[in-house]
């Protein structure tokens, strides 16, 4: 008998008699791994189904019964048979953290196990708990240790971590004794996940063998038949198959189709190590094989990749993704870190780590210093039109403006293409890095990030600052446009860093803009945590009435046509530079 749900979700139900959909809450597309959580008789039911042997855990929370079958084709439920009706509910309404448990060994070096595990799943936005198998002193050089931990030891992190909190996928690395497989399988039994990714260390890169020859056979008979995923390299891949040489793809193919008869539902053997051009991995799901190819990276720090691969896998499959998209994001996400990582130098050894954040090298060329409301002070604000009319360069303009006393920069092209504004602010960058300003970009959050931009100032209609904020990340300095107290509370509500408060006088420079008069901008001052620069009209001739409001948030004044619609930009910043400064001394 077979019953199809409203949203066409089916279900073999000749073992099911009694279960029926009442109600399909949202579509969810199941493709080669699938998974939901039903409601039965108002009971929660956790249903996974992936691989291409379809497998359905049902795990009732509420009555503590749990069943997990196996069957070919189709999706099949086996269930209580006193359940009668059942609501079929998208995962992500549940609104759970994706989870990866790691059951690896710690490296020192932080380049792979343990430590490469977090790194990934922080990088794809998982949360990863660990279940430390290992403890190994290793560095660039090699293994210079390894203390195996007691079985009570990883059975008991094992158990403290699945009986409290729910995980969507464990990946396994280095297993070095039997009995560690059969206390994941034990655990597994009583904690079913949604799937198992097995990567099956045994030898280091440097050569040092993590899993000796007694564990080969419990990972032949015992871990490979639990694994939904399988990801030796091609030294494993022998290991695994009794020495068979791989040299070619068509021997990676004949090895992924032989250890997927040893009963893992898919495998990738990964052909990183092969001579050729490219990295080609061969991926099997049972039925197709997939070439999935990748540049080869010349690099020295490759140490770790293996680990990164199945631990992102891992991660992919917890946020939802088929087993295929989820492989195909881990090469690329490998590749990617590979490329960033290339010049990066850690450690004296032949093999180096590589950078899963991305981040470490930019991070060197980065301003160091954090936000300083004094920077603030001579505000100049580009505008691309009036460098055109004056027949200025952005570059000769900002850097004329720098030269003449400006403390912060904020390019606003607003006729700008993309490309051309990217290049302009590439440039202006290299020139404020040099004299130590910073340069902020006006209202492109992507142009900012493309150019590792020191921040943005964005206005009330832009991109929301709490969005710009979890964009940028902590350190970029973030500023918005603020008319009313109101405004000025909720930027430093939402993780801005100053305020820019006006016009203050009428612009012709920006269309159709309300003037707050110096009124509305002590208002805005007063109200203000952040602290605040003023705009709109301020020239030689207003800038001391706005700098002699006297109010301690007011740190200095933003001025676009004053400095750049000038035949010479930098005597005009100079003059209004020393004209603030004089205001200054004058209130002290
Ligand atoms: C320092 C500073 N203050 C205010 C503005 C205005 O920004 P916004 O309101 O987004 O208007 P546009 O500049 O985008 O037209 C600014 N640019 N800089
Ligand atoms: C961008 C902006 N935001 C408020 S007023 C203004 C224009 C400032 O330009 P100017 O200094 O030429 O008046
Ligand atoms: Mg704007």
């Amino acid at each position: 008998m077979e019953s199809t749900s409203p949203a066409g979700f089916q279900f073999q139900s000749n073992e099911l008699h009694s279960m029926k959909v009442i109600n399909f809450r949202s579509s969810y597309i199941f493709d080669d791994r699938r998974s939901a959580v039903f409601e039965m008789c108002n009971t929660k039911v956790n249903a996974a189904v992936y691989g291409s042997r379809e497998i359905c855990t049902l795990f009732s929370s509420k009555q503590g019964s749990r069943h997990r079958t196996n069957q070919f084709g189709g999706l099949t439920l086996k269930a209580m048979p006193e359940q009668k009706d059942i609501t079929v509910t998208n995962r992500s309404r549940d609104n759970r953290t994706p989870h990866v448990l790691t059951m690896a060994g710690s490296d020192s070096g932080a380049g792979a196990g343990i430590q490469a595990d977090l790194k990934t799943c922080a990088a794809c936005g998982v949360y990863c708990s660990t279940v430390i198998t290992a403890v190994t002193a290793q560095n660039t050089h090699g293994v210079q240790d390894v203390s195996i931990l007691s079985a009570e030891s990883v059975a008991a992190q094992l158990k403290s971590i699945l009986s409290d909190m729910h995980v969507d996928v464990v990946k396994t690395g280095m297993l070095p004794s039997p009995v560690m497989v059969k206390i994941l399988h034990d655990n597994l039994k009583q904690f079913p996940v949604q799937a198992l990714v097995v990567d099956p260390v045994m030898v280091s890169t440097s050569g040092h063998v993590l899993a000796g020859p007694s564990i080969l056979d419990t990972f032949k008979q015992d871990l490979l038949p639990m694994a939904d995923i399988v990801t030796p390299n091609i030294k494993e891949a022998s290991v695994l198959l009794d020495g068979l040489q791989l040299q070619t793809l068509d021997d990676m193919r004949l090895a992924a189709k032989s250890l997927h008869d040893m009963g893992p539902r898919n495998v990738l053997v990964k052909g990183g190590d092969l001579p050729s051009s490219d990295a080609v991995d061969i991926f099997f799901n049972g039925k197709d094989f997939y070439e999935l190819r990748s540049s080869r990276i010349q690099s020295r720090n490759t140490h770790g990749t293996g680990c990164t691969m199945a631990s992102c896998i891992a991660a992919e499959l917890a946020k939802g993704s088929s087993m295929l998209s989820a492989v195909k994001v881990a090469k690329r996400y490998v590749e990617t870190a590979l490329k960033y990582s290339k010049d990066i130098n850690i450690g004296n050894g032949p093999q180096g780590p590589f950078d899963h954040t991305l981040k470490l090298l930019r991070k060197t060329s980065s301003r160091l210093q954090p936000f300083d409301p004094s920077d603030l002070f001579l505000y100049a604000v580009t505008d691309s039109g009036m460098n055109k009319k004056w027949g200025h360069s952005i570059t000769d303009a900002v850097k004329a403006a720098i030269e003449g006393g400006a403390t912060i920069v904020q390019l606003r092209e607003k006729d700008a293409e993309t490309g051309e504004f990217l290049e302009a602010a590439k440039a202006c960058l290299e020139i404020c890095r040099s004299h130590n300003i910073p340069l902020l970009i006006n209202d492109r959050v992507d142009i900012a990030m493309a150019c590792d931009a020191d921040g943005v100032h964005v206005g009330q209609s832009d991109m929301p600052v709490n969005k710009v904020r979890a964009l940028l990340g902590p350190e970029k300095i973030i500023g918005v446009s603020c008319k009313t107290p109101e405004h000025a509370l909720k930027a430093w509500a939402d993780g801005a860093d100053y305020i820019g408060s006006g016009g203050v006088f009428p612009t012709n420079t920006k269309a159709n803009n309300r003037t707050i008069g110096l009124d509305g901008l002590k208002a805005v001052c007063v109200a203000s945590k952040l602290p605040v620069v003023a705009i709109g009209g301020i020239n030689l001739s207003n800038a001391r009435s706005v700098m002699e409001l006297g109010v301690e948030n007011l740190k200095g004044v933003a001025v676009v046509s004053a400095l750049f619609d000038r035949d010479c930009v930098e005597s005009e910043t100079r003059k209004l530079h020393a004209l603030l400064t004089e205001t200054v001394t004058y209130n002290r």
